[in-house]
């Protein structure tokens, strides 16, 4: 059975950008995080750093209001997961793999503002070898969301796997073999 294409992105399962074979980059535009094409997306923007290879880094600087709330005035539990998530996931891309969110945990430290610039940042951690010595497909990282003046608000660390871009594409995300 054919898709309707005329109904708007919104309307539909799969929006018609993704019909047909689609890339990495073309999904990513409906990223919840930081898809440009999400209209109900958080549209977030980060700057990786590179310059230490053993602590590469992405940094978005946001501000989020009441769509997000949670307790009153402030950022829900579920959304800083995503935060955090999307900055550790935005740590994959310079280290040339793609790579999926396998084990996340979060100490929410203090609760996280609406309405007030904050920054988001997440530093790749390690990443083990494997039992031959040749590199292994578990990425650590890890995640923060700070006020401007560097008081951390909430922070995450992540294992992700590196899985296979054909798999990812097919649906079907299983990892490396
Ligand atoms: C790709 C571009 C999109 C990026 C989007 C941004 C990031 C995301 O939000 S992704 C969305 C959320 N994540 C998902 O939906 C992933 C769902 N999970 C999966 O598809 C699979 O579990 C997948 C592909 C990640 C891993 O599959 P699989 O290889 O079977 O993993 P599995 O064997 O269970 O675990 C891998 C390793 O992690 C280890 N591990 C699992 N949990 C833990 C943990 N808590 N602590 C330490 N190690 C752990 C396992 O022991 C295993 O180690 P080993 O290989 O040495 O035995």
């Amino acid at each position: 059975m054919s898709k309707d294409t005329t109904l708007p992105d919104n309307a539909r399962h799969t929006p018609i950008s993704m019909d047909g074979n689609p890339t990495i980059d073309e999904r990513a535009n409906h990223c919840f995080g930081c898809g440009p094409a999400n209209p109900q997306g958080l549209h977030l923007h980060f700057t990786t750093d590179t310059s230490n290879p053993q602590a590469i880094t992405a940094t978005c600087h946001f501000q989020l209001d009441r769509m997000h709330e949670g307790p009153p005035g402030h950022i829900h539990g579920g959304i800083v997961a995503a935060l955090l998530d999307e900055a550790m996931s935005k740590l994959n891309r310079p280290l040339n793999v793609l790579a999926m969110t396998r084990h996340m945990e979060i100490d929410y430290l203090r609760p996280v503002p609406l309405y007030k610039p904050l920054v988001l940042i997440g530093r790749h951690l390690s990443r083990p070898a494997k039992a031959d010595g040749t590199p292994g497909r578990k990425f650590f990282h890890q995640g923060e969301i700070q006020l401007p003046d560097g008081t951390v608000l909430a922070r995450s660390k992540g294992l992700f796997i590196a899985i296979d871009e054909k798999l990812l594409a097919a649906g079907l995300a299983q990892t490396e073999t």
